[in-house]
């Protein structure tokens, strides 16, 4: 039987008298990236603290890596890479001094099948820091300072790793360099990654599942096409006749096309059907669970 790398069951959590999680259950497997979406307050970073172990549930079943977070050793802990939001300290070492120093630390959780940690060189140059493993932290642009930050995350060669809105204020080349990154640790080392992010075009290309969490509950579960297949949103057609640009909405594009094609068979150009993005049904499902009228129904099953 494969151990689930997260498994969580009926979480629930109060602060006071605020209940923010209701009875949260989703799982993730070894080398998947999962992607937890939700308005802001939705409880993502309270769920992440309580699967890193920073934050202690009301109750529920939580496992990570097979261990209960609360419970969690060291030789745990070494298996989780965390990357919050930017921290400004360090800001005098040097880049590759800093990935040295902190990666010693994983050096005893490594075994001959997963060494630890990752080689320096190696790491700067999967970040692509290579040209700046010379400089002062202090002197990293934006962008390049929080491609460090993932490299701290991953020194360890995580088994597990959590990344916290980890493109926010990227320019899109430095957005596109991570998304190839992100893509290259799931691959190559079968890295487990559960990240939150506001963007959705971003959790669109890098999940292979969607949670959405809200109203204290996991509302969607699912790949992106069966998110957006589960929602019945309205497809936009735009074609070319007679030299004018026509738009039109339609339930079911194919028949659309199909009849548009069969009345005007020679003087359609420029046809294109944008189907319904992420947003589109991250809006829907929202919205629908707002208003009231979502139940459990709606989550897409495992
Ligand atoms: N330490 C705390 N004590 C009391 N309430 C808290 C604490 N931390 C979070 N909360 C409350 O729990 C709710 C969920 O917060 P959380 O930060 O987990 O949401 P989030 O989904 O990560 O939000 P965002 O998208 O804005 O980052 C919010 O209403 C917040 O005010």
């Amino acid at each position: 039987m494969t151990v689930l790398i997260i498994d969580v069951r009926d979480l629930r959590m109060r602060y006071g008298t605020n209940d923010v999680l209701h009875g949260v259950a989703f799982g993730a497997d070894r080398g998947e990236v999962v992607a937890l979406l939700g308005p802001n307050g939705a409880g993502k970073t309270t769920t992440i603290e309580i699967l890193e172990g920073f934050r202690t549930p009301s109750s529920g079943t939580v496992r990570v890596l097979g261990v209960d977070p609360a419970t969690g050793d060291e030789h745990w802990r070494a298996k989780l890479g965390v990357v919050l939001q930017s921290w400004r300290d360090h800001a005098r070492w040097k880049v590759r001094e800093l990935l040295h120093h902190l990666g010693r630390y994983y050096t005893p959780y490594g075994t001959t099948e997963h060494p630890r940690p990752f080689d320096t060189d190696e790491l700067i140059a999967t970040v692509g820091l290579t040209e700046h493993a010379g400089k002062k932290i202090g002197s990293l642009s934006g962008g390049q300072r929080r491609r460090l930050d993932v490299a701290i995350g991953i020194v360890g060669k995580p088994e597990l790793l959590f990344l916290d809105e980890p493109t926010a204020g990227f320019d899109p080349h430095a957005r596109r360099d991570f998304h190839d990154l992100v893509h290259r640790l799931s691959d190559i080392d079968g890295m487990t990654i559960l990240l939150t992010t506001h963007d959705l075009a971003e959790a669109e290309k890098l999940a292979d599942r969607i949670l959405i969490l809200a109203g204290g509950r996991i509302i969607a579960d699912g790949s992106p096409d069966q998110l957006s297949r589960r929602v019945k949103a309205t497809s936009e057609v735009r074609w070319t006749q007679d030299g004018r640009r026509h738009v039109h909405p339609a339930e079911d594009a194919t028949a659309f096309v199909r009849d548009l094609l069969g009345q005007h068979p020679t003087d359609i150009s420029e046809l294109e059907v944008r189907r319904s993005t992420l947003e589109d049904t991250y809006m829907a499902l929202v919205q629908r669970f707002e208003s009231g009228h979502a139940d459990e129904a709606e989550v897409v099953a495992l």
